[in-house]
């Protein structure tokens, strides 16, 4: 189990995050869902590592790694798709897989990744920054997977993306799943998230408004009222 404890966390004086819990049961997809500027990706940036939070803990299997690194973090498990994916433009496709492969296991990591992107296997030696949005954000889901993840934290990796490519993007988090790691989901397209998702926590000015089970309440409903309709 991951979870983020009673966290309080922001930027300077600014509060963002006040008393936020949100748990993540093994396996599980939970969507975490919001209006713009509601804390989703500081929530997301203190679960992996990146912010401090000023209160609350962050929890794997009841260990408090509240002060780990990301890195530490990820090679514990817990991975983070950042919002605007990070990977590194200037280098190539095949470097950018090489980069965050364990020593010894290049050529099989490579294999992973172009298992999970076939289209990736076609242009490992194109420079990152010269590929589609899309192809990026394939990159980028492509270094998270393979590190053999438990937990994936994913901020909006559909943005901005084509139908048919969030299709692709979606039917690979499908397989994630199914291969066993629990996914947190910041996510725009409330329609699909709810579809993907076990649980689904609402946040709201930076606190909870509400935390369930996909399918115990009507919840896209819940979501209209708080996102404004979603997309998709
Ligand atoms: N680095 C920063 N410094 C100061 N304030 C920040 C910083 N990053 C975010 N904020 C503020 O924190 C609040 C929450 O932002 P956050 O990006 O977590 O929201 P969000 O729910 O992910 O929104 P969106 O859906 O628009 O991406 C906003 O008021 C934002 O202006």
């Amino acid at each position: 189990m991951f979870a983020l404890d009673g966290i309080t966390a922001g930027y300077g004086g600014t509060t963002v995050l006040r008393d936020v819990s949100v748990r993540v049961p093994d396996g599980a997809v939970v969507a975490l869902l919001g209006p713009n500027g509601a804390g989703k990706t500081t929530l997301l940036r203190v679960a992996s590592g990146l912010l401090r939070p000023t209160g609350g803990r962050v929890l794997l299997d009841g260990a408090d790694v509240t002060t780990q690194t990301p890195h530490a973090l990820c090679a514990r498990g817990v991975c983070h798709v950042p919002e605007g994916r990070g990977v590194f433009p200037s280098l190539t496709v095949r470097d950018n897989l090489v980069l965050l492969s364990k020593a010894g296991t290049e050529a099989e990591s490579l294999e992973r990744a172009v298992t999970a992107f076939p289209r990736l296997g076609e242009r490992l030696n194109q420079l990152a920054g010269t590929m589609s949005g899309g192809e990026q954000q394939m990159l980028a889901l492509a270094r998270t997977y393979m590190q053999r993840p438990r937990v994936v934290l994913l901020d909006e990796v559909s943005m901005g993306l084509a139908p048919t490519i969030v299709d692709e993007i979606f039917a690979f988090l499908a397989r994630l799943s199914a291969e066993g790691a629990s996914l947190l989901l910041v996510e725009q397209y409330v329609t699909r998230a709810l579809e993907a998702a076990d649980f689904v926590f609402l946040l709201n000015r930076g606190q909870i408004a509400f935390a369930g089970e996909v399918g115990e309440v009507d919840v896209a409903a819940l979501a209209a009222e708080y996102v404004g309709g979603g997309r998709g």
